[in-house]
């Protein structure tokens, strides 16, 4: 999708070569009724130039946009920051005034000179702007009129950063291709090492890797963070279909997420104490595989039968810190940094949604390794999700509540990077829970203690175990087995 600049710059061109094409055959007609050679020459030129671009424009639009209309509206925002540039810099206070001779030698003229610009490339969607200060001037004083530049270029954002004592880097974001949401599609392939969630910025893919990462997204209420799992969880459909894979979800608001594609997991949990049965296996899978891959290998690979697995846990903080049942809490939040900490070598990934990173959540903050900050409330919280310095090249917390699935990434190179989620709508979430079942269930069996026994550690009555999908399903997982024969998987 196209962004409204770009929009209104194809729109421009197009009337261009309507204006040529016509005009070529004005000219055309004008030649026919006995004008010179000139007019032949000048109706040539027209529909020559006129038809073939008319023609790409509507056949090709994809390469025509790549290789007309960006290049010329990059070529137009290059050449007005230098236009705005000293304008900008002297209605901010920027540039010094010298009053030198006239060059006629009558009178005198005033000269502002403006700090220097060294620097202006515009590739994707941006102009990037290194400009030095002028003597006796800070760089934050430079910082500080970013938001002018940003009004005079008609930009819809801008990010700063000090690159040298003198020296101050401006990327003006000039355009919006991540406004229209994209529903996603079906899976077709499998997809392991990366998996594609939606578009960057500069309307490139938005791919995550997710092999050796434990992940936390974290948005406010209605930031889109449901995208974000079914963009995984969907990505890896058809990697678990073929055994390479198997999802445990967590959902203890009541298991509305994660039930509307249940058929995708091996084992979900709605309840704490559901949660806690999942938690103690995947440490007993992942302790099991350690112990086997002890001088062996460092780095497990996933295989049928040696699947990758990957702990969904929706709202995060509802499992360690929201419950009033401190054993259970403290237990869970045990197992799930054992888990953060070792389980990445042995192919025992979290994947994990927050609302609030204030809450206890943020102690395991440094345990995951990558987070996507998906729209938050304050400067405060970017700080919190993705690290000092990332409020102004990240700014979470000014992401429109109408762009859901919107958010920020950082990636290995340490530059954060806008990103949107394509939308998985209901209707694609039971169509691939229904087409991608999981090869492996194991619904967590709880044990109906006897009459006058303990309590039988649920927190909701016992209740038989689900009826199992196909094909057949095996042992499940009990809730007072903390450990399974093999690595926890089917056998
Ligand atoms: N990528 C997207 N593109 C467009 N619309 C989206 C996208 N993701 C979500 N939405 C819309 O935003 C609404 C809220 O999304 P979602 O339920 O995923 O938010 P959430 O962060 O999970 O909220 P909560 O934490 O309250 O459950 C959805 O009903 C959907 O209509």
């Amino acid at each position: 999708m196209i962004g409204s600049g770009l929009a209104k710059s194809a729109r421009c061109w197009r009337r261009c070569y309507l204006l040529a094409f016509l005009l070529g055959i004005a000219a055309g007609v004008g030649a026919i009724a006995g004008l010179t050679w000139a007019w032949w020459a000048l109706a040539g030129v027209l529909v020559g130039a006129g038809f073939p671009g008319a023609v790409w424009q509507a056949r090709w639009p994809g390469s025509y946009e790549r290789r007309v209309v960006w290049p010329a509206l990059r070529r137009a925002w290059r050449k007005r920051v230098q236009l705005v540039w000293p304008e900008v810099c002297r209605e901010a206070g920027l540039s010094s005034q010298r009053t030198v001779k006239a060059r006629d030698g009558a009178g005198s003229v005033q000269v502002w000179t403006p700090p220097v610009l060294r620097e202006v490339s515009a590739s994707g969607v941006w102009v990037d702007v290194i400009a030095q200060v002028r003597m006796g001037q800070t760089p934050d004083e430079l910082i500080a009129a970013a938001p002018r530049f940003a009004a005079a270029m008609n930009a819809q954002s801008v990010a700063t950063e000090q690159l040298a004592p003198a020296v101050v880097w401006l990327r003006l974001v000039m355009c919006e291709p991540l406004r229209v949401p994209v529903t996603a599609a079906v899976p077709q392939h499998v997809e392991l090492d990366r998996i594609t969630l939606g578009r960057q910025v500069d309307g490139s893919p938005w791919s995550m890797q997710l092999i050796e990462r434990h992940t936390l997204v974290v948005g406010a209420s209605g930031s889109g963070k449901g995208s974000v799992l079914w963009g995984i969880c969907g990505g890896l459909a058809p990697a678990a279909r073929a055994g390479l894979v198997r999802l445990y979800g967590v959902d203890l608001k009541g298991g509305v997420e994660i039930g509307m594609g249940e058929g995708l997991f091996t084992t979900t949990a709605e309840t704490v104490d559901e949660a806690l049965v999942v938690l103690r296996t995947l440490v007993g899978v992942m302790d099991k595989r350690l112990a086997r891959m002890r001088g062996v290998e460092r780095l497990h690979r996933p295989a049928p039968g040696e699947p990758l697995h990957v702990l969904v846990i929706d709202e995060l903080a509802a499992l360690v810190a929201y419950s009033t049942e401190r054993e259970k809490v403290a237990e869970a939040t045990k197992l799930l940094a054992r888990l953060l900490s070792a389980g990445r070598a042995p192919g025992v990934l979290v994947l994990a949604f927050v609302q609030d990173p204030t809450k206890k959540t943020v102690e395991m903050r440094g345990l995951f390794t990558q987070t996507v900050a998906l729209r938050l409330r304050s400067a405060e919280e970017v700080r919190m999700v993705l690290g000092d310095g990332m409020t102004d090249v990240a700014p979470a917390h000014k992401i429109s509540p109408a762009t859901p699935g919107m958010g920020y990434v950082v990636q290995e190179n340490g530059t954060a990077v806008r990103v949107r989620a394509d939308y998985w709508p209901d209707g694609l979430v039971q169509h691939i829970g229904h087409d991608f079942p999981a090869p492996v269930k194991q619904p967590v069996v709880h044990v109906v203690p006897a009459p006058g026994n303990a309590d039988n550690g649920g927190s909701r009555p016992a209740r038989s175990p689900r009826k199992p999908r196909s094909p057949r399903a095996s042992r499940g997982l009990r809730s007072d087995a903390a450990t399974r024969s093999d690595d926890g998987e089917a056998s």
